[in-house]
């Protein structure tokens, strides 16, 4: 038996930072939502474990102990063998929790392939503070570090995602480091939407309290978002997470093909990808 998991790409519609842990973890308020673009995991029975990345955006990626996939079978204590390819489409280090997601479906195909239950909360939380919010992608809001996760508002039935990234990877640590206020206003109830426009609206009243750090660290995030913004019909644009991703609103997936379409030529050296929302449930 082969199990395939997807692992999409994660957005964070807003991210506010509103405290700090005394171990040095930030306290997050954050909307998260998940895109139909991703990384491919096929995990096949094997006799040992091994991890083979393919796919377009492999280059620099680990293929060690370092990759989280395999620090997710290390978390299962009587995991069998496994042969895992990792086909990655989504750029490192870049905000939209890459990594994070891997290891996320590594969890959910692994579970399914050796017929074991998932790790603790606990465990799942110490590959990272993103993982628990990848276990089961949909609309949600994050609280906490990352482990505390609520229902989410209800999203328009209609609307389209641009992700741009400038082919830069930026530090997680170095921009909570660079973040001048660690105790700003949660986020206002979401009351749920019926139209992107609505949704967007709401949105830009919001923040990401990690994008004028991680602008001061790598300033051609402004051009990414000047350039999502110039796109015709685009509602709003915002970074992902730490950065350096940023990612546009529209009421039509076709819309944000259309703004992918003038982008890309543009910026060969940037990545972007058009989409829709992605949900499990
Ligand atoms: C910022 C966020 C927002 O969703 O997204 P990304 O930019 O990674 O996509 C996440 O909180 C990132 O989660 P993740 O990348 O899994 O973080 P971890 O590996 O646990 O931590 C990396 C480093 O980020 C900082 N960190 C992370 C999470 C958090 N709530 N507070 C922090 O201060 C710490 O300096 C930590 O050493
Ligand atoms: N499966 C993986 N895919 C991408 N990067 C990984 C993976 N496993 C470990 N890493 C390491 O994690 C770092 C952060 O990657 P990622 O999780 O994509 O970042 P972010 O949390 O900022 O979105 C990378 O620089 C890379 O060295």
């Amino acid at each position: 038996m082969t199990v395939e998991a997807f692992a999409p790409a994660k957005i964070n519609l807003t991210l506010h930072v509103t405290g700090q842990r005394a171990d040095g973890y930030h306290l997050l308020d954050s909307l998260v939502i998940f895109a139909d673009a991703g990384d491919r995991l096929t995990l096949a029975p094997s006799d040992g474990l091994s991890l083979t990345v393919t796919g377009p955006r492999a280059a620099g990626v680990p293929t060690d102990g370092r990759n989280l996939v395999l620090k997710a079978a290390d978390l299962f204590p009587d995991g069998q063998g496994a042969a895992i390819t990792l086909d990655k489409h989504l750029p490192a280090a870049a905000g939209i929790g890459g990594g994070s997601s891997d290891a996320a479906a590594a969890l959910r195909g692994l579970s399914e392939l050796w017929n074991r239950p998932l790790p603790d909360a606990q465990a799942v939380l110490s590959l990272g503070a993103d993982v628990p919010v990848c276990l089961a992608p949909r609309a949600v809001r994050m609280r906490g570090v990352g482990e505390e996760i609520l229902d989410g508002p209800r999203l328009p039935d209609r609307m389209g995602l641009l992700l741009v990234n400038p082919g830069l990877e930026v530090s997680t640590p170095a921009v909570f480091k660079a973040l001048e206020r660690k105790d700003n206003p949660p986020l206002p109830h979401p009351p749920g939407w019926s139209s992107a426009g609505a949704m967007a609206h709401w949105l830009a009243e919001q923040r990401n309290d990690l994008e004028p750090p991680a602008r001061r660290l790598a300033p051609e995030i402004r051009q990414v978002l000047d350039a999502i913004a110039a796109t015709e019909g685009c509602l709003l644009s915002r970074m992902s997470g730490s950065g350096a991703t940023c990612f546009g609103i529209y009421e039509t997936r076709a819309q944000a093909e259309a703004a992918a379409r003038i982008i890309a030529p543009a910026a060969p050296h940037w990545w972007v990808q058009a989409a829709s929302p992605y949900s499990a449930a």
